[in-house]
């Protein structure tokens, strides 16, 4: 099991870095000009018995409640690999990688072979993110989702606006899975919020995020959005956020989770994302 010092620390200079746990490879920091831009909850367990609640988890092989294993996959509460000892690009950019393979813990609720690797950039005001899934089997196909389940800090979520969603259909998982369409230019929460977002544009934007700034996202290959807040009563229900830290996230997620991936054998599948502050 990963314990709190399995980190790796990317520092780009002027107070901007980001801190990955292994345990999952869980981003836990982003810090841009020494000011953090994710949320990370003051109850969050990082002695490996649980996901950390918080950051950026890693959402494999399932999205959701499983028969077969943990609620939304198990690359989020397994030890991660580092391939390189961060690299600084002639950019000045820093760049560490990632992976995971199957094992027989994996096989036990998964039973295929498969390669995840992770690749994060460290820019400016920018974080990148390419996740890579490969099949190495030679005749056997296998089907997943994939989710970068990103918690925004910010000082009001009543404040910010998602703007992009605007005309998408979504999967409202507070409405018994009901699905309707966007009807708004902006999406706010001012409510218990879960909801699939499908076919949603390549570029979003959140409004009010720290300091008032705005956070562009980027993806590219992750069709669907998740935004996601528990607020009061459900808060109540999770052990490892506190009751009254509703307000300071919001998450909205890019990932692969309404319909699944195939993967042909000998074949890999690729999906980034890009976050970026806005000045
Ligand atoms: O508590 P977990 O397993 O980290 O999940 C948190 C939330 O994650 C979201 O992505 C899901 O849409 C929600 O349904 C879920 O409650």
């Amino acid at each position: 099991m990963a314990s709190s010092t399995s980190v790796v620390v990317l520092d780009r200079g002027n107070n901007t870095t980001c801190t990955i746990n292994l345990y999952g490879a869980t981003v836990v920091s982003w810090r841009v000009n020494n000011q953090e831009q994710l949320f990370v909850s003051k109850q969050a367990v990082f002695d490996g018995r649980k996901p950390i609640r918080g950051g950026i988890p890693v959402v494999f092989p399932q999205f959701g409640p499983w028969n077969y294993g943990p609620q939304h996959g198990f690359a989020r509460i397994l030890r991660w690999k580092l391939d390189n000892t961060q690299e600084r690009l002639p950019s000045g950019d820093i760049e560490a990688r990632f992976s995971m393979v199957d094992s027989e813990f994996t096989r036990t609720m998964w039973n295929y072979a498969f390669r995840l690797t992770y690749r994060l950039i460290l820019r400016e005001k920018e974080l990148h993110f390419n996740i890579g899934v490969y099949n190495p089997s030679r005749d056997i196909t296998f089907s997943f989702n994939l989710l970068l389940h990103t918690y925004f800090k910010v000082p009001d979520v009543r404040r910010c606006q998602i703007n992009g969603l605007h005309g998408c259909m979504f999967i409202d998982k507070t409405r018994d899975g009901t699905i309707y369409q966007e009807g708004r230019e902006c999406v706010t929460v001012g409510e218990w919020t879960d909801r699939i977002y499908q076919n949603t544009p390549p570029e979003l934007i959140i409004t009010n995020v720290v300091s008032g700034r705005k956070m562009r996202i980027e993806k590219y290959n992750f069709p669907d959005t998740v935004v996601w807040n528990p607020w009061i009563d459900q808060s109540k229900d999770i052990a490892d956020f506190g009751d009254d830290e509703f307000p300071n996230m919001i998450c909205v997620e890019s990932g692969h989770v309404s319909s699944p991936v195939v993967l042909l054998p000998g074949t890999a599948f690729e999906a980034s994302q890009k976050l970026q502050v806005l000045v």
